[in-house]
């Protein structure tokens, strides 16, 4: 396959933070992003991944510290670097009262692409996201899986060169899990970079070619997937070894084998 990797940035993150009360969510933290890269944002729960995405979308006003989408400074310049990407955030709130081709519609609209183009490329993400039956269906009656490549078809409609996408596989069946990796998977071959945070490390390693561990608000390793393994099997064994798995207490909750019955 055609590697479009390059030394150019599609993502540049630096001394970026914002912190919470006396919680430091994100610590300063520098990262770039390869143009053309798969990128795997992975670490705990509450490490500062949403954060840190939050911030690099404009959903988020950081504290300190700049991003630059494909140089565009993403403060600075919001219509120039939001121009450049699509986005699947945490929570997914979405239009309930309207069908999932309105949904698509409306959005493309919003872009400002001509209305016949949006027909054409949301017919086609519709049919590729196997959501082409259920075009005509409410968002609000959409299950959470459709519900995920909805939002993906709309944030890819414009066509933008980088996705950065929270947690797109949660709670998704494996069926769709495969058809959403397939339509990253294209959507990379073709030049595009992908950033996406998960807690599934064998999707990470199955499907990035880069990677950050975050712990803590800060950024632990960074780099390619087999660097970051090392001498590790898997990524989830080096994941761990830089996260520091807790070791569990034989006495602990005893009282859970303890039947009165
Ligand atoms: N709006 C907020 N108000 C207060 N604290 C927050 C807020 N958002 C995040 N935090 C705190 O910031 C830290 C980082 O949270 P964040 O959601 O970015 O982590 P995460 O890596 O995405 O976690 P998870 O994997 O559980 O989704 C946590 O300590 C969290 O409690």
């Amino acid at each position: 396959m055609i590697s479009y990797v390059t030394s150019e940035l599609a993502i540049e993150i630096r001394g970026l933070t914002k912190r919470f009360g006396s919680t430091y969510a994100v610590a300063g933290i520098d990262l770039d992003v390869p143009a053309g890269s798969f990128f795997g944002l992975v670490g705990p729960n509450g490490a500062g991944k949403t954060t840190t995405l939050s911030m690099a979308t404009g959903l988020l006003v950081p504290d300190a510290g700049t991003v630059r989408i494909g140089g565009a400074d993403m403060w600075a310049d919001p219509v120039a670097a939001k121009r450049r990407i699509g986005v699947l955030p945490e929570g997914l709130r979405l239009f309930e009262r309207l069908t999932g081709a309105e949904m698509l519609s409306y959005t493309g609209r919003l872009r400002g692409l001509p209305g016949a183009e949006v027909d054409t490329r949301a017919t086609e993400l519709l049919k590729v996201l196997d959501l082409a039956g259920a075009a005509g269906k409410l968002v609000a009656d959409y299950s959470t899986g459709m519900r995920k490549k909805i939002t993906l078809a709309a944030a890819m409609l414009h066509s933008p060169r980088v996705l950065l996408l929270d947690e797109p596989m949660e709670a998704v069946d494996p069926v769709s899990a495969r058809v959403i990796s397939d339509v990253l998977r294209r959507y990379t071959a073709g030049g595009g970079t992908v950033v996406l945070s998960s807690h599934v490390m064998a999707l990470v390693e199955q499907l990035c070619d880069t990677v950050a561990v975050m712990a803590g608000g800060r950024i632990a390793a960074a780099g390619a997937v087999a660097d970051v393994r090392g001498e590790h099997a898997h990524l989830e064994d080096a994941f761990l070894h830089l996260v520091g798995a807790p070791a569990a207490d034989e006495g602990e909750l005893a009282w859970l084998r303890s039947s009165s019955d």
